[in-house]
């Protein structure tokens, strides 16, 4: 198992790409801890992923809380040290992507995208570090960031900057926290079918063209983007750090 005795964190567990990445965490011998908001079906997805993780014998707990509140990370470090005893690896994963154009975009789309996306996570990243750093014996960061790092969308200009951000926090992250032992990554997805995109692909045409752009001639799933998640997480990667790892099925580089 790759992640044995090692106590994960992931925001944003509770569904999509965090829930499958917890699932096969645990799978790996993780002992997990499920972020989610807090609010809405949240909470009741996180205690379902809980049963399913307990019914192969892993080991889970949850803790609710905004992404977008800078308290957050540490409530989250608290409650897998509180569970665990202690912080090994930090998936930031948590957020929100509201497609909207630009000319008419309303300041709190924009600054609850920011927020949550990337403001949030800053903090998190920082208390995770803080935790690993005390423990003494290194660990790994990861943040979902996507495809949308390196390439725009109309729809999505308040969020493309939150994933170029986070993008370039693991950068700088791990030449800060390398000292440490302390490995930074980032993942960068293509187009994965879940909630956040549910919508937008409702619309066949855009589904077809979505579709069609990508060499492997299908939209990514959530556990597409697991085994990545992993990897970077496990020791496997022990010399792998301020690295991004595209998860897209070519999408990116398709260009003609
Ligand atoms: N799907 C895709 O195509 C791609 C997604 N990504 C990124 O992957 C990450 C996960 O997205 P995905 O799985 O698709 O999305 P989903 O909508 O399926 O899941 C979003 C998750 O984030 C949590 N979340 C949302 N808002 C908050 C908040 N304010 N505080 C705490 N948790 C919150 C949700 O928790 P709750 O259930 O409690 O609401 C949920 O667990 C995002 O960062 C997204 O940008 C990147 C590239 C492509
Ligand atoms: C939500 C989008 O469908 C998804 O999110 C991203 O980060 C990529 O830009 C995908 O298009």
């Amino acid at each position: 198992m790759l992640l044995a005795d090692k106590t994960v964190i992931i925001t944003g567990a509770s569904r999509g790409i965090g829930r499958a990445a917890a699932r096969e965490c645990a799978r790996q011998g993780a002992r997990v801890v499920i972020g989610h908001s807090g609010s809405g079906q949240g909470t009741e997805a996180a205690y379902s992923l809980i049963e399913e993780i307990k019914a192969f014998g892993g080991q889970a707990v949850e803790v609710g809380g905004d992404a977008a509140d800078p308290d957050t990370g540490d409530k989250l470090v608290a409650g897998a040290v509180q569970a665990f005893g202690s912080v090994d690896v930090f998936v930031n994963n948590a957020g929100i992507c509201p497609f909207h154009s630009f000319l008419d975009m309303p300041r709190e789309v924009y600054l609850k995208t920011v927020n949550t996306n990337l403001n949030g996570a800053y903090f998190a990243v920082q208390a995770a570090a803080n935790q690993m750093k005390n423990q003494g014996r290194g660990g790994a960061i990861i943040a979902v960031s996507s495809i949308s790092a390196l390439v725009g969308g109309g729809m999505q200009t308040h969020y493309t900057p939150t994933k170029a951000g986070l993008h370039s926090l693991m950068q700088s992250c791990a030449i800060a926290l390398g000292p440490y032992g302390i490995r930074c990554n980032s993942v960068l997805p293509g187009t994965i079918a879940t909630d956040i995109n549910k919508e937008d692909l409702a619309d066949e045409e855009k589904l077809a063209y979505m579709t069609s752009r990508t060499p492997l001639g299908r939209l990514g799933e959530p556990d597409d983007v697991a085994g990545p998640i992993v990897f970077l997480a496990s020791d496997m990667a022990r010399y792998v750090t301020g690295a991004s790892l595209l998860v897209d099925g070519g999408l990116f580089v398709n260009l003609q």
